[in-house]
């Protein structure tokens, strides 16, 4: 689901992607009447991604306040939609129940989320246990290792090097668990087993490709290797 003219760059990115167009503002960004449009088609999806690329205008804050509010489906927030979820104090202000709910912010977005700089990454994380443990959804804490917190405990993962510190990567990452959750996996395993397959992704594309010259394409394209 894009703005309405980034549809035909986006449809053409892949023959297999199939597209909703939502109304866009004047700077090609989400309309605030976007959201209304996307109730419908909501309601019979098994997950949903959102976040990367989509800005914090007012059509994407609206977004996500009904993402947010959308608490039967098992969601994963990234970039954008994390940097509304700061805008609007959500670490704060978040209701007793938000539902199946993973978060994947990197050290810049998890600073606006929880207010706790990059430099002590230790208590990054005790911040972002803090707040699984209070509001149940699971924060994946990105980084080299990336650690998973949760209501059920802490998992440093394994794989995964410095040649996926570019453009692009935790995107997939977003992808590969939101496709878990469809798939019908918990947002703790799906969170777990996605940074794990992600990480390994990327240890594949290294070898092939080495760390300097790999790009986030080419971590979707050893993501089979990794299955
Ligand atoms: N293909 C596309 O179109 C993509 C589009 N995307 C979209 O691009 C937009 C900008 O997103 P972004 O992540 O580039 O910038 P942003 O959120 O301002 O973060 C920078 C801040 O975070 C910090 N920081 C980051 N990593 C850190 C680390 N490891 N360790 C420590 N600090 C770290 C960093 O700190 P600094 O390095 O400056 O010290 C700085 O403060 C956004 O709209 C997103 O949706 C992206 O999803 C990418 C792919
Ligand atoms: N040194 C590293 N070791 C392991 N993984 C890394 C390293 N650097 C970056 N990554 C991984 O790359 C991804 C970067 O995500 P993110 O910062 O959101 O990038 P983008 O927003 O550009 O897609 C994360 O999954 C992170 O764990
Ligand atoms: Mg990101």
């Amino acid at each position: 689901a894009v703005p309405d003219r980034c549809l035909e760059t986006v449809a053409a990115f892949h023959p297999c992607v199939m597209t909703i167009a939502l109304p866009d503002d004047e700077y090609g960004a989400f309309a605030v009447d976007a959201p209304s449009r996307l109730s419908n088609a909501l309601a019979k999806f098994d997950a949903v991604g959102a976040g990367p690329g989509m800005t914090t205008g007012p059509g994407s804050v609206r977004i996500v306040e009904r993402l947010l509010a959308l608490t039967s489906i098992p969601r994963v927030l990234d970039a954008d939609a994390i940097n509304v979820m700061a805008e609007l104090d959500w670490a704060t202000t978040h209701p007793d129940q938000v539902g199946p709910l993973v978060l994947t912010p990197h050290p810049g977005e998890l600073h606006r989320l929880v207010g706790v700089a990059p430099k002590d990454r230790e208590l990054q994380i005790v911040a972002s246990e803090t707040l699984a443990n209070r509001t149940g959804a699971v924060i994946v804490v990105k980084g080299g290792p990336t650690v998973v917190v949760g209501p059920d405990g802490r998992y440093t993962n394994t794989t995964g090097n410095p040649g996926m510190a570019t453009g692009g990567s935790g995107d997939v990452l977003t992808g590969v668990i939101a496709s878990l959750l469809g798939q019908g996996l918990s947002p703790w395993d799906a969170a777990r087993l996605g940074v794990w397959i992600h990480g390994r992704a990327g240890d594949l594309a290294a070898t092939q490709y080495g760390q300097a010259s790999m790009t986030a394409l080419e971590i979707v394209h050893s993501l089979h290797r990794a299955f």
